[in-house]
C-alpha cells in the first residue's frame, strides 16, 4: 500500500505540479480547474476518470458548469501519497490537451 508522504516530501512534490495546493483542515491536495464551457469540463472529467480507473485511484470532485474542483487523498492511507501526486500530474496534462 502507498505510504503517506511526509510534509517535506509533499511540499516538494507540489512545487512541481502547477496550481495544486494543500487542502486546509485535512491531509489532501486540491485544484480548481476552469474550462471554456461545460463540454470542456465534462470532457476533462471523462478523460481523467479513465486514467483514475486504470490507476485504481479515484478523485473527489465537484463540477459546476465549467468549473471542476478536485481533491486528492489516498483514503486507504489517510493522506497524500505518491498516487495522488501521480494523478494530479496526469490531470494537469489532460487539462492542457483540453482546448479552453
Ligand atoms: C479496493 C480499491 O482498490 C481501493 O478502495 C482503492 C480505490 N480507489 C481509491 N481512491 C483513493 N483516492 N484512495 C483510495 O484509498 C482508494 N482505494
Amino acid at each position: 500500500m502507498a505510504e503517506r508522504l511526509t510534509t517535506e516530501a509533499r511540499k516538494q512534490a507540489l512545487g512541481g505540479i502547477p496550481d495544486w495546493t494543500e487542502v486546509s483542515g485535512r491531509d489532501a491536495i486540491g485544484k480548481t480547474f476552469v474550462f471554456k464551457d461545460f463540454n470542456e469540463a465534462f470532457g476533462f472529467m471523462t478523460r481523467a476518470a479513465l486514467v483514475a480507473e486504470k490507476m485504481d485511484h479515484h478523485p473527489e470532485w465537484r463540477n459546476v458548469y465549467k468549473t471542476v474542483e478536485v481533491v486528492l487523498s489516498t483514503h486507504d492511507a489517510g493522506g497524500v501519497t505518491a498516487l495522488d501526486i501521480e494523478l494530479a500530474r496526469a490531470m494537469n496534462a489532460i487539462a492542457k490537451l483540453t482546448p479552453g
